[in-house]
């Protein structure tokens, strides 16, 4: 695993940013893998602001997010749908029809996972995954037990990622207990992986990440069998970390 130590937030956004742009500028049809949550927020007012001063274009660009909650409308501000297109879609000349996130209001939830599986399939796998990683060393919302060769399934979160996602609800009772996860094995196809990591928050998460076993108890170590990830992280984040 390459890894970038960063001084803060600001500069991972730009590193991050850069790195994603610099490929889309390379490999226009690129498909790229896209996360939520806090961590990756910078990134995309990056790549935006690359967008408009540099002309990046993301016209050809297909993207498939990680996971979606079960039971919010599309058009809840904490949906992922609203999310992507608020902090990235809507400010860049992409295809919205070229990007997916999983259905999590589907009639069939088994059929949509499926059909996520097979719509990665069809544009050729996933080129460059972007991740953040959770306290608990989820990825995607693939929490510790998971297994490797799990594929886009529905999954239950943990009370620890329910509570650590309530600052963006009014209430933790409105933070839905479950949700639709790109699988682990899902993840580890993808070509290219970078995981974004900042504060001290992360820290424990990320020693282990880095220094600790490989075991489905923590699924972010499953990274350490991929050959191409790159983890950008500022100090605090790597503070735990053992050179
Ligand atoms: O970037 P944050 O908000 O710390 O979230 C970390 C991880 O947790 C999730 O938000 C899921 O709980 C992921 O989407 C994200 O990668």
């Amino acid at each position: 695993m390459k890894i970038i130590k960063v001084t803060n937030e600001l500069e991972l956004s730009k590193t991050a940013g850069e790195m994603i742009a610099g490929k889309v500028r390379s490999n226009p049809e690129i498909v790229l893998g896209l996360a939520t949550g806090g961590t990756p927020v910078g990134t995309y007012k990056y790549m935006i602001e690359d967008h408009k001063t540099n002309g990046t274009s993301y016209s050809k660009v297909s993207t498939v997010n990680l996971d979606e909650y079960i039971g919010l409308q599309k058009s809840n501000p904490n949906s992922y749908y609203s999310f992507m297109k608020e902090t990235l879609f809507d400010h860049i000349d992409i295809n919205q029809e070229n990007t997916f996130i999983p259905d999590g209001n589907a009639s069939d939830l088994e059929a949509e996972c499926a059909n996520y599986e097979k719509r990665i399939a069809e544009l050729g796998g996933v080129d460059l995954q972007l991740l953040g990683i959770g306290r608990n060393g989820h990825i995607a919302f693939n929490e510790p037990g998971t297994s490797f060769d799990s594929r886009t399934q529905v999954v239950p979160l943990t009370k620890e990622t329910i509570e650590d996602n309530a600052r963006f609800f009014s209430s933790r009772e409105e933070v839905p207990t479950k949700a639709i996860s790109m699988g682990i094995q899902t993840i580890l196809e993808s070509k290219e992986i970078i995981l974004l990591a900042t504060g001290k928050s992360k820290a424990d998460a990320m020693s282990k990440l880095i220094n600790g076993e490989v075991t489905e108890d923590f699924p972010a170590s499953a990274l350490q069998k991929h050959s191409n990830v790159t983890i950008i992280a500022d100090e605090e984040a790597l503070s735990l970390v053992k050179e």
